[in-house]
């Protein structure tokens, strides 16, 4: 017979296995529970065991899936794929007051996501559809917010209407700055566009007859430097159709000399997770900054002189 001898030699090979399997298990088992009894072995143990987890974490992730704690879970699940969504929050004005310093700040914030460039959805391309501006907002994951900045929504009539109509929750950031220093921005844009134009004093000055024994200058507020700096008409507009509560108004100035203060409350009134502070802005410009030249190097200045 002999097949009984192979068969035993087989056998007792099994065997064998099946015990050092057990042995392994065994020791694996120990020593990630007792970690005193085993430390050496625990630690050579962990290091291979941790290897090996992030490893296969590594394939699972290129494979679509991902560890949550001790179950798998399909990273293709509806709100782990970035989506294009319609904005959660707009800063709708005002020009020249510092709009873009505001979201060049926003914009470092991890649950940001905003739109590259001024897309005039609500002023210029409403005809478009909101399918088309969807399409210009980048993908963000849930729990993201989607922003974009136009500064005109703020003085276009129908922009109040027609954001209502996307979204009557939006939040609605507005950076407010004193109209002068305002209309002195506005003009000096304009002015270095076209060296031709005449100066400020002869544009936003108009003589007037009404006086008290003499020629009186007064504010031409209809220029549109002067006019864009009156806040009160288009304000009224907005909170016909939107709460105060959904409307945070930001001080330019206080952006220029506190920018951490103002960022402090932007991020409590978008719901965020305070992440922008002193600290991580002064550690980020001293990285240089992804802002761009002109925002960097105030809030750098400013900051390093609170420093
Ligand atoms: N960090 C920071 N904080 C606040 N404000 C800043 C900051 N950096 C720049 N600025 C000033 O913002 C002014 C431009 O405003 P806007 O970005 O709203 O202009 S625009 O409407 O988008 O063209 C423009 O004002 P003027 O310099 O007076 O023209 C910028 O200087």
């Amino acid at each position: 017979m002999k097949w009984i001898p192979a068969l035993t030699k087989r056998t007792m090979f099994t065997y064998f296995i099946l015990l050092f399997l057990l042995y392994l298990f065994y020791v694996l088992n120990t020593c990630l529970v007792d970690e005193r009894k085993y430390s050496f072995k625990y630690f050579s143990l962990k290091r291979h065991v941790s290897n090996y987890k992030s490893v296969s974490r590594r394939f699972a992730a290129l494979l679509g899936f991902s560890f949550n704690g001790h179950t798998y879970m399909r990273l293709h699940k509806p709100n782990m794929v970035p989506t294009k969504r319609l904005p959660d929050a707009l800063i709708i004005g005002v020009k020249k007051c510092g709009t873009r310093a505001l979201l060049e700040f926003l914009r470092l914030h991890p649950d940001v996501r905003a739109a590259g460039s001024e897309v005039h959805f609500f002023d210029k391309f409403y005809h478009k559809g909101f399918e088309w501006y969807r399409d210009k907002m980048p993908p963000t994951l849930e729990g993201q917010i989607t922003m974009e900045k136009t500064p005109s929504y703020w003085v276009t009539r129908s922009a109040p209407r027609r954001v209502y109509a996307m979204n009557p929750s939006v939040k609605l950031l507005v950076v407010v700055r004193d109209p002068v220093t305002r209309a002195i921005s506005d003009y000096t844009q304009s002015a270095s566009k076209r060296p031709s134009l005449p100066r400020f004093e002869d544009l936003a000055l108009v003589n007037s007859t009404v006086n008290w024994g003499g020629v009186w200058s007064i504010v031409d507020s209809s220029w549109p430097p002067v006019r864009l700096g009156i806040y009160t008409r288009p304000l009224r507009r907005w909170l016909r159709r939107f709460p105060r509560s959904r409307i945070l108004f930001i001080s330019g100035e206080r952006l220029v000399v506190d920018p951490a203060f103002e960022m402090a409350r932007v991020q409590d009134f978008l719901g965020l997770k305070l992440v922008i502070t002193r600290k991580t802005l002064l550690l980020q410009l001293n990285k240089g900054l992804p802002l761009s030249s002109q925002v960097g190097k105030s809030a750098h200045a400013t900051l390093l002189r609170q420093n």
